[in-house]
Protein backbone atom coordinates (compact mmCIF):
# COMPACT_ATOMS: atom_id res chain seq x y z
CA UNK A 1 0.00 0.00 0.00
CA UNK A 2 2.78 2.41 0.92
CA UNK A 3 4.43 1.62 -2.33
CA UNK A 4 1.16 2.29 -4.20
CA UNK A 5 0.70 5.66 -2.49
CA UNK A 6 4.31 6.59 -3.18
CA UNK A 7 3.95 5.70 -6.89
CA UNK A 8 0.69 7.67 -7.11
CA UNK A 9 2.34 10.72 -5.58
CA UNK A 10 5.29 10.45 -7.89
CA UNK A 11 2.97 10.15 -10.86
CA UNK A 12 0.87 13.11 -9.76
CA UNK A 13 3.85 15.35 -9.26
CA UNK A 14 5.28 14.25 -12.60
CA UNK A 15 1.98 15.13 -14.30
CA UNK A 16 1.95 18.50 -12.56
CA UNK A 17 5.48 19.14 -13.61
CA UNK A 18 4.70 18.05 -17.12
CA UNK A 19 1.64 20.27 -17.39
CA UNK A 20 3.64 23.13 -15.92
CA UNK A 21 6.33 22.41 -18.43
CA UNK A 22 3.71 22.14 -21.17
CA UNK A 23 2.23 25.54 -20.26
CA UNK A 24 5.65 27.02 -20.04
CA UNK A 25 6.67 25.53 -23.36
CA UNK A 26 3.40 26.76 -24.98
CA UNK A 27 4.16 30.26 -23.80
CA UNK A 28 7.73 29.88 -24.82
CA UNK A 29 6.73 28.74 -28.31
CA UNK A 30 4.03 31.40 -28.56
CA UNK A 31 6.50 34.01 -27.49
CA UNK A 32 8.96 33.02 -30.14
CA UNK A 33 6.45 31.82 -32.76
CA UNK A 34 6.35 34.14 -35.72
CA UNK A 35 2.65 33.43 -36.32
CA UNK A 36 -0.43 35.24 -35.07
CA UNK A 37 -3.92 33.79 -34.98
CA UNK A 38 -7.31 35.53 -35.02
CA UNK A 39 -10.56 33.64 -34.47
CA UNK A 40 -13.92 34.63 -35.87
CA UNK A 41 -16.71 32.65 -34.22
CA UNK A 42 -20.19 32.37 -35.60
CA UNK A 43 -21.57 33.59 -32.27
CA UNK A 44 -19.98 35.85 -29.68
CA UNK A 45 -21.65 35.83 -26.25
CA UNK A 46 -24.81 34.35 -27.77
CA UNK A 47 -25.00 37.12 -30.36
CA UNK A 48 -24.48 36.77 -34.09
CA UNK A 49 -21.04 37.82 -35.21
CA UNK A 50 -21.82 39.89 -38.30
CA UNK A 51 -18.31 39.49 -39.68
CA UNK A 52 -18.67 35.72 -39.88
CA UNK A 53 -21.03 35.32 -42.84
CA UNK A 54 -19.23 37.66 -45.25
CA UNK A 55 -15.88 36.05 -44.41
CA UNK A 56 -17.30 32.58 -44.95
CA UNK A 57 -18.80 33.68 -48.28
CA UNK A 58 -15.48 35.18 -49.33
CA UNK A 59 -13.61 32.01 -48.42
CA UNK A 60 -16.29 29.89 -50.09
CA UNK A 61 -15.80 31.73 -53.35
CA UNK A 62 -12.03 31.81 -53.02
CA UNK A 63 -9.90 29.59 -55.16
CA UNK A 64 -12.72 27.44 -56.43
CA UNK A 65 -10.56 26.81 -59.45
CA UNK A 66 -7.87 25.17 -57.35
CA UNK A 67 -10.00 23.37 -54.78
CA UNK A 68 -10.59 19.70 -55.31
CA UNK A 69 -13.94 19.43 -53.55
CA UNK A 70 -16.65 21.77 -54.71
CA UNK A 71 -20.27 22.24 -53.82
CA UNK A 72 -22.60 23.57 -56.50
CA UNK A 73 -25.90 25.35 -56.05
CA UNK A 74 -28.14 27.52 -58.14
CA UNK A 75 -29.65 30.29 -56.10
CA UNK A 76 -31.68 31.84 -58.87
CA UNK A 77 -32.89 30.15 -61.99
CA UNK A 78 -31.83 33.14 -64.06
CA UNK A 79 -28.31 33.05 -62.68
CA UNK A 80 -25.62 30.48 -63.26
CA UNK A 81 -24.38 27.86 -60.86
CA UNK A 82 -22.63 29.09 -57.75
CA UNK A 83 -19.57 27.01 -56.98
CA UNK A 84 -18.21 26.87 -53.46
CA UNK A 85 -15.09 25.43 -52.00
CA UNK A 86 -15.90 22.46 -49.81
CA UNK A 87 -12.57 22.20 -47.99
CA UNK A 88 -11.70 23.44 -44.55
CA UNK A 89 -8.38 25.11 -45.34
CA UNK A 90 -7.73 28.04 -47.63
CA UNK A 91 -4.56 29.94 -48.42
CA UNK A 92 -4.94 33.53 -49.47
CA UNK A 93 -2.63 36.27 -50.67
CA UNK A 94 -3.12 39.97 -50.31
CA UNK A 95 -0.71 42.76 -51.21
CA UNK A 96 2.19 40.35 -51.21
CA UNK A 97 1.44 38.75 -47.83
CA UNK A 98 0.24 35.23 -47.18
CA UNK A 99 -2.46 34.15 -44.78
CA UNK A 100 -4.12 30.84 -43.94
CA UNK A 101 -7.73 30.26 -43.02
CA UNK A 102 -9.07 27.17 -41.33
CA UNK A 103 -12.65 26.28 -40.48
CA UNK A 104 -13.23 24.50 -37.19
CA UNK A 105 -16.56 23.11 -36.07
CA UNK A 106 -17.25 22.48 -32.38
CA UNK A 107 -19.27 19.62 -30.91
CA UNK A 108 -22.59 21.52 -31.17
CA UNK A 109 -21.98 22.48 -34.77
CA UNK A 110 -20.92 26.12 -34.33
CA UNK A 111 -18.13 27.16 -36.61
CA UNK A 112 -15.02 29.24 -36.03
CA UNK A 113 -12.84 30.65 -38.77
CA UNK A 114 -9.20 30.72 -37.77
CA UNK A 115 -6.94 33.20 -39.53
CA UNK A 116 -3.19 32.65 -39.25
CA UNK A 117 -0.54 35.01 -40.56
CA UNK A 118 3.04 36.05 -39.96
CA UNK A 119 3.73 38.57 -37.21
CA UNK A 120 5.28 41.03 -39.62
CA UNK A 121 2.01 41.20 -41.65
CA UNK A 122 0.05 42.15 -38.57
CA UNK A 123 -0.61 45.76 -39.57
CA UNK A 124 -1.74 44.97 -43.10
CA UNK A 125 -4.00 42.15 -41.89
CA UNK A 126 -5.68 44.02 -39.07
CA UNK A 127 -5.92 47.35 -40.82
CA UNK A 128 -6.84 46.45 -44.35
CA UNK A 129 -6.99 42.73 -45.18
CA UNK A 130 -9.88 41.86 -42.85
CA UNK A 131 -11.87 44.89 -44.01
CA UNK A 132 -11.23 43.88 -47.59
CA UNK A 133 -12.41 40.31 -46.97
CA UNK A 134 -15.63 41.48 -45.29
CA UNK A 135 -16.37 43.96 -48.08
CA UNK A 136 -15.72 41.40 -50.82
CA UNK A 137 -17.83 38.82 -48.99
CA UNK A 138 -20.72 41.24 -48.68
CA UNK A 139 -20.62 42.11 -52.35
CA UNK A 140 -20.58 38.41 -53.31
CA UNK A 141 -23.51 37.87 -50.94
CA UNK A 142 -25.41 40.71 -52.61
CA UNK A 143 -24.74 39.30 -56.07
CA UNK A 144 -25.94 35.83 -55.18
CA UNK A 145 -28.73 36.95 -52.91
CA UNK A 146 -32.05 35.27 -53.48
CA UNK A 147 -34.51 38.04 -54.02
CA UNK A 148 -37.82 37.65 -52.28
CA UNK A 149 -41.29 38.97 -52.79
CA UNK A 150 -42.97 39.58 -49.44
CA UNK A 151 -46.66 40.09 -48.76
CA UNK A 152 -48.02 40.96 -45.34
CA UNK A 153 -50.14 38.44 -43.46
CA UNK A 154 -53.45 39.64 -41.99
CA UNK A 155 -52.68 41.17 -38.60
CA UNK A 156 -55.03 38.69 -36.90
CA UNK A 157 -52.57 35.93 -37.85
CA UNK A 158 -49.49 37.59 -36.40
CA UNK A 159 -47.68 35.71 -33.68
CA UNK A 160 -44.98 36.95 -31.39
CA UNK A 161 -42.13 36.55 -33.84
CA UNK A 162 -41.25 39.01 -36.58
CA UNK A 163 -41.31 36.26 -39.18
CA UNK A 164 -45.07 35.82 -38.85
CA UNK A 165 -45.72 39.32 -40.19
CA UNK A 166 -44.68 38.59 -43.74
CA UNK A 167 -44.91 35.59 -46.03
CA UNK A 168 -42.70 35.33 -49.08
CA UNK A 169 -41.91 33.57 -52.29
CA UNK A 170 -38.68 33.68 -54.29
CA UNK A 171 -38.77 36.60 -56.66
CA UNK A 172 -38.07 35.52 -60.22
CA UNK A 173 -39.42 38.21 -62.53
CA UNK A 174 -37.75 38.65 -65.92
CA UNK A 175 -38.49 42.40 -66.16
CA UNK A 176 -35.54 44.67 -66.81
CA UNK A 177 -34.94 48.22 -67.93
CA UNK A 178 -33.74 47.24 -71.42
CA UNK A 179 -37.06 45.67 -72.32
CA UNK A 180 -39.15 48.33 -70.61
CA UNK A 181 -40.81 50.42 -73.30
CA UNK A 182 -40.68 54.09 -72.40
CA UNK A 183 -39.04 57.34 -73.38
CA UNK A 184 -35.28 56.61 -73.50
CA UNK A 185 -34.38 59.95 -71.87
CA UNK A 186 -36.74 59.35 -68.98
CA UNK A 187 -35.38 55.84 -68.60
CA UNK A 188 -31.82 57.16 -68.45
CA UNK A 189 -32.84 59.67 -65.79
CA UNK A 190 -34.41 56.96 -63.63
CA UNK A 191 -31.40 54.66 -64.04
CA UNK A 192 -29.05 57.47 -62.98
CA UNK A 193 -31.21 58.25 -59.99
CA UNK A 194 -31.26 54.62 -58.88
CA UNK A 195 -27.50 54.29 -59.32
CA UNK A 196 -26.89 57.46 -57.29
CA UNK A 197 -29.16 56.14 -54.57
CA UNK A 198 -27.64 52.70 -54.28
CA UNK A 199 -24.09 54.10 -54.17
CA UNK A 200 -25.08 56.95 -51.89
CA UNK A 201 -24.29 55.56 -48.44
CA UNK A 202 -21.67 58.18 -47.61
CA UNK A 203 -23.64 60.99 -49.19
CA UNK A 204 -26.78 60.31 -47.15
CA UNK A 205 -24.65 60.07 -44.03
CA UNK A 206 -22.97 63.36 -44.82
CA UNK A 207 -26.21 65.28 -45.35
CA UNK A 208 -27.79 63.62 -42.31
CA UNK A 209 -30.74 62.11 -44.13
CA UNK A 210 -32.13 58.59 -43.83
CA UNK A 211 -30.92 56.47 -46.72
CA UNK A 212 -34.17 56.05 -48.57
CA UNK A 213 -35.86 57.29 -51.69
CA UNK A 214 -39.47 57.59 -52.71
CA UNK A 215 -40.87 57.12 -56.20
CA UNK A 216 -44.39 57.80 -57.32
CA UNK A 217 -45.32 55.88 -60.47
CA UNK A 218 -48.47 57.06 -62.13
CA UNK A 219 -50.27 56.35 -65.38
CA UNK A 220 -53.17 54.42 -66.89
CA UNK A 221 -53.52 50.63 -66.43
CA UNK A 222 -51.10 48.47 -68.41
CA UNK A 223 -48.42 51.09 -68.90
CA UNK A 224 -45.71 49.28 -66.97
CA UNK A 225 -45.83 50.51 -63.37
CA UNK A 226 -45.63 47.08 -61.78
CA UNK A 227 -43.15 46.00 -64.45
CA UNK A 228 -40.91 48.92 -63.55
CA UNK A 229 -40.91 47.95 -59.87
CA UNK A 230 -39.77 44.45 -60.84
CA UNK A 231 -37.10 45.95 -63.11
CA UNK A 232 -35.86 48.14 -60.23
CA UNK A 233 -35.62 45.11 -57.95
CA UNK A 234 -33.70 43.15 -60.58
CA UNK A 235 -31.35 46.04 -61.25
CA UNK A 236 -30.44 46.64 -57.61
CA UNK A 237 -30.87 43.08 -56.34
CA UNK A 238 -33.41 44.26 -53.76
CA UNK A 239 -36.31 42.30 -52.32
CA UNK A 240 -39.85 43.61 -52.67
CA UNK A 241 -42.31 44.16 -49.82
CA UNK A 242 -45.77 44.50 -51.31
CA UNK A 243 -47.98 46.06 -48.64
CA UNK A 244 -51.63 45.10 -48.67
CA UNK A 245 -53.25 47.80 -46.58
CA UNK A 246 -56.58 46.01 -46.13
CA UNK A 247 -54.84 43.28 -44.12
CA UNK A 248 -53.89 45.69 -41.34
CA UNK A 249 -55.98 47.64 -38.91
CA UNK A 250 -54.03 50.42 -37.28
CA UNK A 251 -51.08 52.77 -37.68
CA UNK A 252 -49.14 50.84 -35.08
CA UNK A 253 -49.57 47.65 -37.11
CA UNK A 254 -48.29 49.48 -40.14
CA UNK A 255 -45.30 50.62 -38.11
CA UNK A 256 -44.62 47.06 -36.96
CA UNK A 257 -44.73 45.83 -40.54
CA UNK A 258 -42.42 48.49 -41.85
CA UNK A 259 -39.87 48.10 -39.12
CA UNK A 260 -39.73 44.37 -39.84
CA UNK A 261 -38.56 44.95 -43.41
CA UNK A 262 -34.93 44.33 -44.24
CA UNK A 263 -32.27 46.54 -45.77
CA UNK A 264 -31.94 46.75 -49.53
CA UNK A 265 -35.61 46.46 -50.21
CA UNK A 266 -38.40 48.13 -52.14
CA UNK A 267 -41.56 48.79 -50.17
CA UNK A 268 -44.54 49.00 -52.48
CA UNK A 269 -47.97 50.53 -51.98
CA UNK A 270 -49.91 49.69 -55.15
CA UNK A 271 -53.01 51.61 -56.32
CA UNK A 272 -52.79 54.06 -53.48
CA UNK A 273 -55.74 56.06 -54.84
CA UNK A 274 -58.06 53.13 -54.20
CA UNK A 275 -56.84 52.72 -50.65
CA UNK A 276 -58.64 52.48 -47.39
CA UNK A 277 -61.90 54.17 -46.69
CA UNK A 278 -63.24 54.54 -43.16
CA UNK A 279 -64.35 50.93 -42.87
CA UNK A 280 -60.96 49.67 -43.89
CA UNK A 281 -62.23 47.88 -46.97
CA UNK A 282 -60.08 48.49 -49.94
CA UNK A 283 -62.13 49.95 -52.72
CA UNK A 284 -60.15 48.25 -55.41
CA UNK A 285 -60.34 49.97 -58.76
CA UNK A 286 -63.29 52.09 -57.71
CA UNK A 287 -62.49 55.46 -59.01
CA UNK A 288 -64.11 57.50 -56.26
CA UNK A 289 -62.15 60.07 -54.33
CA UNK A 290 -60.08 58.56 -51.63
CA UNK A 291 -60.92 59.42 -48.09
CA UNK A 292 -58.01 59.47 -45.74
CA UNK A 293 -58.41 60.25 -42.09
CA UNK A 294 -55.77 62.62 -40.85
CA UNK A 295 -56.80 62.28 -37.21
CA UNK A 296 -55.13 59.02 -36.25
CA UNK A 297 -56.88 56.34 -34.29
CA UNK A 298 -59.28 58.36 -32.18
CA UNK A 299 -61.94 58.62 -34.87
CA UNK A 300 -65.32 57.07 -35.22
CA UNK A 301 -65.68 54.25 -32.67
CA UNK A 302 -67.54 51.97 -35.08
CA UNK A 303 -64.71 51.94 -37.52
CA UNK A 304 -61.86 50.02 -36.01
CA UNK A 305 -59.61 50.15 -39.04
CA UNK A 306 -57.67 53.33 -39.12
CA UNK A 307 -54.50 53.20 -41.06
CA UNK A 308 -54.23 56.86 -41.79
CA UNK A 309 -52.47 59.12 -44.15
CA UNK A 310 -50.63 60.73 -41.26
CA UNK A 311 -49.48 57.29 -40.09
CA UNK A 312 -48.06 56.59 -43.48
CA UNK A 313 -46.48 60.00 -43.84
CA UNK A 314 -44.75 59.67 -40.49
CA UNK A 315 -42.77 56.77 -41.84
CA UNK A 316 -41.95 58.42 -45.08
CA UNK A 317 -40.75 61.46 -43.20
CA UNK A 318 -38.23 59.37 -41.40
CA UNK A 319 -39.53 58.61 -37.92
CA UNK A 320 -38.31 55.10 -38.60
CA UNK A 321 -35.04 56.26 -40.05
CA UNK A 322 -33.20 54.93 -37.04
CA UNK A 323 -34.08 51.38 -37.98
CA UNK A 324 -34.65 51.82 -41.67
CA UNK A 325 -31.69 52.18 -43.97
CA UNK A 326 -31.37 51.69 -47.69
CA UNK A 327 -34.99 51.42 -48.62
CA UNK A 328 -36.95 52.47 -51.65
CA UNK A 329 -40.61 53.32 -51.22
CA UNK A 330 -42.84 53.14 -54.28
CA UNK A 331 -46.41 54.31 -54.60
CA UNK A 332 -48.40 53.55 -57.73
CA UNK A 333 -51.62 55.11 -58.88
CA UNK A 334 -53.77 55.35 -61.98
CA UNK A 335 -55.05 58.79 -60.96
CA UNK A 336 -52.52 61.32 -59.83
CA UNK A 337 -55.14 64.03 -59.34
CA UNK A 338 -56.98 61.94 -56.77
CA UNK A 339 -54.06 61.69 -54.39
CA UNK A 340 -53.84 63.91 -51.37
CA UNK A 341 -51.23 66.59 -52.11
CA UNK A 342 -49.67 65.92 -48.70
CA UNK A 343 -48.75 62.43 -49.81
CA UNK A 344 -46.99 63.40 -52.96
CA UNK A 345 -45.33 66.68 -52.17
CA UNK A 346 -41.70 66.84 -53.26
CA UNK A 347 -39.34 65.68 -50.59
CA UNK A 348 -41.67 62.93 -49.59
CA UNK A 349 -41.76 61.36 -53.00
CA UNK A 350 -38.41 62.24 -54.49
CA UNK A 351 -39.32 61.47 -58.06
CA UNK A 352 -42.62 61.45 -59.89
CA UNK A 353 -42.51 59.10 -62.86
CA UNK A 354 -45.23 59.13 -65.44
CA UNK A 355 -45.81 55.95 -67.41
CA UNK A 356 -48.03 56.86 -70.26
CA UNK A 357 -49.66 55.43 -73.35
CA UNK A 358 -47.40 53.88 -75.93
CA UNK A 359 -45.45 56.27 -78.10
CA UNK A 360 -43.83 55.25 -81.35
CA UNK A 361 -40.42 55.22 -79.61
CA UNK A 362 -41.77 52.84 -76.96
CA UNK A 363 -43.40 50.70 -79.66
CA UNK A 364 -40.01 50.25 -81.34
CA UNK A 365 -38.61 48.80 -78.10
CA UNK A 366 -41.56 46.40 -77.89
CA UNK A 367 -41.15 45.40 -81.56
CA UNK A 368 -37.50 44.63 -80.87
CA UNK A 369 -38.38 42.61 -77.73
CA UNK A 370 -41.24 40.63 -79.17
CA UNK A 371 -40.51 40.38 -82.90
CA UNK A 372 -36.79 41.07 -83.01
CA UNK A 373 -37.13 43.71 -85.72
CA UNK A 374 -35.88 47.31 -86.01
CA UNK A 375 -37.94 48.35 -89.00
CA UNK A 376 -40.80 47.22 -91.21
CA UNK A 377 -42.91 48.79 -93.97
CA UNK A 378 -45.88 48.94 -91.54
CA UNK A 379 -43.95 51.09 -89.02
CA UNK A 380 -44.96 54.30 -90.84
CA UNK A 381 -48.68 53.44 -90.63
CA UNK A 382 -48.31 52.51 -86.97
CA UNK A 383 -46.47 55.76 -86.23
CA UNK A 384 -49.20 57.90 -87.73
CA UNK A 385 -51.99 55.87 -86.07
CA UNK A 386 -50.27 56.20 -82.68
CA UNK A 387 -50.35 59.98 -83.02
CA UNK A 388 -54.15 59.93 -83.31
CA UNK A 389 -55.03 57.36 -80.69
CA UNK A 390 -54.01 56.05 -77.29
CA UNK A 391 -53.01 52.48 -76.56
CA UNK A 392 -51.31 51.05 -73.45
CA UNK A 393 -48.02 49.17 -73.92
CA UNK A 394 -49.75 46.10 -72.43
CA UNK A 395 -52.25 46.14 -75.32
CA UNK A 396 -49.49 46.59 -77.89
CA UNK A 397 -47.62 43.68 -76.31
CA UNK A 398 -50.76 41.56 -76.50
CA UNK A 399 -50.83 42.01 -80.29
CA UNK A 400 -47.15 41.25 -80.68
CA UNK A 401 -47.18 38.01 -78.72
CA UNK A 402 -46.40 34.76 -80.48
CA UNK A 403 -49.33 33.16 -82.21
CA UNK A 404 -49.49 29.36 -82.33
CA UNK A 405 -46.05 29.37 -80.70
CA UNK A 406 -44.44 31.11 -83.67
CA UNK A 407 -43.28 34.63 -84.28
CA UNK A 408 -45.33 36.04 -87.14
CA UNK A 409 -44.03 39.55 -87.84
CA UNK A 410 -46.50 40.51 -90.59
CA UNK A 411 -49.47 38.96 -88.82
CA UNK A 412 -48.68 40.63 -85.48
CA UNK A 413 -48.13 44.07 -87.02
CA UNK A 414 -51.33 43.77 -89.03
CA UNK A 415 -53.21 42.84 -85.85
CA UNK A 416 -51.77 45.92 -84.18
CA UNK A 417 -52.75 48.18 -87.08
CA UNK A 418 -56.31 46.84 -86.97
CA UNK A 419 -56.49 47.24 -83.21
CA UNK A 420 -55.23 50.84 -83.51
CA UNK A 421 -57.79 51.61 -86.23
CA UNK A 422 -60.62 50.22 -84.10
CA UNK A 423 -59.48 52.31 -81.17
CA UNK A 424 -59.22 55.37 -83.32
CA UNK A 425 -62.84 54.95 -84.42
CA UNK A 426 -64.12 54.37 -80.89
CA UNK A 427 -62.10 57.24 -79.43
CA UNK A 428 -63.26 59.59 -82.20
CA UNK A 429 -66.89 58.59 -81.59
CA UNK A 430 -66.44 59.22 -77.86
CA UNK A 431 -64.91 62.61 -78.58
CA UNK A 432 -67.79 63.54 -80.86
CA UNK A 433 -70.27 62.40 -78.22
CA UNK A 434 -68.47 64.48 -75.63
CA UNK A 435 -68.45 67.53 -77.90
CA UNK A 436 -72.15 67.08 -78.63
CA UNK A 437 -73.12 66.87 -74.97
CA UNK A 438 -71.01 69.91 -74.03
CA UNK A 439 -72.62 71.78 -76.92
CA UNK A 440 -76.06 70.79 -75.59
CA UNK A 441 -75.18 72.04 -72.09
CA UNK A 442 -73.89 75.37 -73.44
CA UNK A 443 -77.05 75.71 -75.51
CA UNK A 444 -79.28 74.98 -72.50
CA UNK A 445 -77.43 77.60 -70.43
CA UNK A 446 -77.84 80.14 -73.17
CA UNK A 447 -81.59 79.48 -73.29
CA UNK A 448 -81.86 79.81 -69.51
CA UNK A 449 -80.03 83.12 -69.22
N1 LIG B 1 -43.77 50.04 -70.66
C1 LIG B 1 -43.83 48.72 -70.88
N2 LIG B 1 -42.79 48.08 -71.42
C2 LIG B 1 -42.85 46.76 -71.64
N3 LIG B 1 -43.89 45.99 -71.35
C3 LIG B 1 -44.95 46.57 -70.81
C4 LIG B 1 -44.97 47.97 -70.53
N4 LIG B 1 -46.14 48.28 -69.98
C5 LIG B 1 -46.83 47.14 -69.91
N5 LIG B 1 -46.13 46.11 -70.39
C6 LIG B 1 -46.60 44.71 -70.47
O1 LIG B 1 -47.93 44.68 -70.00
C7 LIG B 1 -48.10 43.89 -68.85
C8 LIG B 1 -48.89 44.65 -67.78
O2 LIG B 1 -48.15 45.77 -67.32
P1 LIG B 1 -48.06 46.23 -65.79
O3 LIG B 1 -48.66 45.20 -64.91
O4 LIG B 1 -46.68 46.63 -65.50
O5 LIG B 1 -49.02 47.49 -65.84
P2 LIG B 1 -49.42 48.50 -64.68
O6 LIG B 1 -49.06 49.87 -65.15
O7 LIG B 1 -48.86 48.03 -63.39
O8 LIG B 1 -51.00 48.37 -64.69
P3 LIG B 1 -52.06 48.57 -63.48
O9 LIG B 1 -52.24 50.04 -63.32
O10 LIG B 1 -53.29 47.91 -63.98
O11 LIG B 1 -51.48 47.91 -62.28
C9 LIG B 1 -46.72 43.54 -68.38
O12 LIG B 1 -46.64 42.22 -68.01
C10 LIG B 1 -45.81 43.82 -69.56
O13 LIG B 1 -45.56 42.65 -70.25
MG1 LIG C 1 -49.73 47.30 -61.63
Amino acid sequence: NHLKIAIKEILLSTIQQLSFFQRFSDRFINFFSPYVEINFSEYEDYRINHAFDPIETYLGAKATDKAKHLRASQVRESKGLVLKRDETKVRDEYEGIRVWWETETDSIGFKTLKLTFHRRSRDIVTESYIKYVIKEGKSIEAKNKKMKLFTNNPSSHWGSSKTSLWRYIDFEHPANFETLAMDPKKKEQILNDLAAFSNGKDYYKKIGKAWKRGYLLYGPPGTGKSTMIAAMANLLNYSIYDIELTAIQTNSELKKLLTATSNKSIIVFEDIDCSLDLTGKRKKKERNLMIWREDGEQGNEENKSSVTLSGLLNFIDGIWSACGQERIIVFTTNHLAKLDPALIRRGRMDMHIELSYCTFEAFKILAKNYLDIDSHPLFKTIESLMKDTTIAPADVAENLMKKNREIDVDGSLNDLVQSLERRKKVQRAQLDEHKKSSYKIVKAFRMLF
